[in-house]
């Protein structure tokens, strides 16, 4: 499907004859020569435009697809092949959809570099950190599948012999519109439980990255799924409220910022259609000072520095207790500055550029306002230029650690979005809760402490759908995932999942006659 430097691209026969392509794949060198709508079981060309679009290699500037917004008409064809599919997919058993879906994901681990590789060069972030978003994509796959065959309803004893059962039915056409920063875990994340439970799926990638969801439906394709019963269109806000605003569709799930959340709810309120908004956050994290040192550490990097900051659900606001401030500071900075960044295809790079040069200069606002509101730059925060030529366009900046921050400062308070810590030192466990909680925010939290006690009755406090215990930003498939507040509800992974994507349907049988009112 790609065009490598003059290539003719990976179809299965190019693959079966380079036994590594991937492998051979580099910076610099991709161009995208398909199309990128997915419609009735095959690659397609939109049947009309809301405009074009541009998708870039984050790493090097450059462009690596120009495509066609899906309009109306299309969207209304993507939504009509989903309804057929729908019917024929329904009545299949929750085994037949297991056997499936395993096989998807096992098609998934077997192309697992080549996903990875293109979600590398579509996204910026690191092939290390993409192949384990391709690790609990498959996983999520998996893991429905397993669920797909024991879905069962309730049977209910009545008076008189009568009785009454429950069955757990699908939806019908459900829509997922994604966020750029995981866009094939997104993808997978949303159609894993959707299939499973019997629903067809329309997807719509951001425009940022449309390409990756082009494998995962061709791989449900090859695993035996009908055709139609996962599209994909392709666009930004004028396809998404195209597809929110369809009659025929079921249900939205939406990951993305809390300003679109709200106008996809509104949106959807016309219809009474359900929706789950997977929304941003300004998460907490809080180290005291009888944690282990060397964990907290590692903890908050992780909490701030994956996909070069650009996590829904990072620990931002980085709460240190006074005692160990300084010393869990120093460590935090040095470790900061021993990231390697650069080419995001290379084996030892830990971070690659954000996604576009706006949100770029955007995040590089933050840490000038942050300077101008007092906090302190101990390391980064600048634009970073890459010894390597063919890098020397690319929207690369050091990650940033800020000291000195206030609660009420806009890099506390706002999403930024980007690779950017903001330490803020508390004294007792009462003070820390409150201001770890005064935000419109909700998604997730963390805590870092040896005092088991302490640990869950702090998380018991914390107002954030996914709370985190000495570790942040792991994402087992089996647990839910999702927010509180502003940053959403609904969720995702975990059975109860099933319940969001299904509805409940109560049958009540009468053994005897019927004692009329009348
Ligand atoms: N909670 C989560 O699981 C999660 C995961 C990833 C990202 N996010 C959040 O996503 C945000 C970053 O992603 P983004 O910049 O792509 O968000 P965004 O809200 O700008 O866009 C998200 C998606 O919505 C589409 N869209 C935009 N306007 C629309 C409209 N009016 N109607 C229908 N669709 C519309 C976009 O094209 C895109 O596909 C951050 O706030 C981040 O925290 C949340
Ligand atoms: C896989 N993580 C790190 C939990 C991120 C989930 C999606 C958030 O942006």
């Amino acid at each position: 499907m790609f065009l490598r430097a003059g290539l003719v691209g990976l179809s299965p026969l190019v693959r079966s004859l380079q036994p590594s392509p991937v492998a051979a794949m580099s910076t610099g060198t991709f161009v995208v020569s398909q199309p990128l709508n997915y419609r009735g079981g095959a690659r397609v060309e939109p049947a009309d435009a809301s405009g074009t679009e541009k998708a870039f290699e984050p790493a090097t500037g450059r462009v690596i697809a120009t495509f066609t917004c899906s309009g109306e008409k299309e969207v209304n064809l993507a939504v009509q092949n989903a309804k057929a599919a729908f019917k024929i997919w329904s009545q299949k058993s929750g085994m037949e959809r297991c056997r499936i879906l395993l096989e998807a994901a096992r098609i998934i681990r077997e192309r697992e570099d080549e996903i990875a590789t293109v979600e590398c060069i579509n996204n910026g972030k690191s092939i290390f950190e993409a192949r384990l978003d391709i690790d609990t994509s498959w996983q999520c796959l998996e893991y429905y599948a397993g669920l797909a065959a024991s879905m069962a309803g309730e049977h209910i004893q009545l008076p008189g012999g009568s009785f009454g059962y429950t069955r757990r039915e699908p939806l019908g056409v459900c829509v997922g519109i994604g966020a750029w920063n995981y866009p094939f875990q997104i993808a997978s994340w949303k159609s894993a439980p959707a299939l499973a439970c019997g629903n067809a799926m329309v997807f719509k990638p951001s425009p940022f990255t449309p390409v990756s969801a082009l494998l995962l439906a061709e791989i449900y394709t090859e695993a035996g799924v009908p055709p139609g019963l996962f599209n994909v269109v392709q666009g930004g806000a004028a396809t998404g409220q195209f597809l929110c605003q369809h009659h025929d569709v079921a249900k939205v799930s939406f990951t993305g910022s809390v300003p679109t959340g709200m106008k996809i709810m509104e949106m959807s309120a016309k219809g009474i259609k359900p929706v789950t908004l997977e929304l941003g956050g300004k998460s907490p994290l809080i180290i005291f000072s009888d944690c282990d040192m060397n964990n907290a550490v590692k903890g908050a990097l992780m909490a701030n520095f994956l996909t070069q900051g650009q996590v829904c659900c990072n620990g931002t606001r980085v709460f240190v207790q006074k005692e160990i401030l300084d010393k869990f500071t120093e460590e935090v900075v040095k470790q900061t500055q021993r990231i390697k960044i650069g080419d995001p295809l290379l084996e030892d790079t830990r971070m690659g550029p954000l996604i576009n040069r706006p949100h770029l200069e955007r995040v590089l606002g933050f840490v000038k306002v942050a300077k101008e509101q007092g906090a302190k730059v101990l390391c980064g925060g600048d634009i970073y230029v890459p010894e390597d030529p063919k890098l020397k366009d690319g929207y690369y900046m050091r990650p940033c650690v800020l000291t000195n921050c206030r609660d009420d400062m806009t890099c506390v308070k706002e999403e930024i979005f980007g690779p950017v810590m903001s330490i803020l030192s508390f004294d007792t466990e009462a003070e820390v809760l409150e201001r770890a909680n005064d935000t419109t925010f909700g998604l997730a939290a963390g805590v870092f402490t040896r005092d088991i006690q302490r640990a869950h009755r702090v998380v018991a406090e914390l107002q954030a759908g996914t709370c985190f215990i000495n570790n942040y930003n792991v994402s087992p498939v089996e647990l839910p995932f999702g927010g509180y507040k502003k940053s959403g509800f609904g969720r995702e992974n975990g059975r109860v999942t099933i319940e969001y994507y299904s509805q409940l349907k109560t049958v009540c049988v009468e053994m005897g006659d019927v004692e009329s009112a009348f």
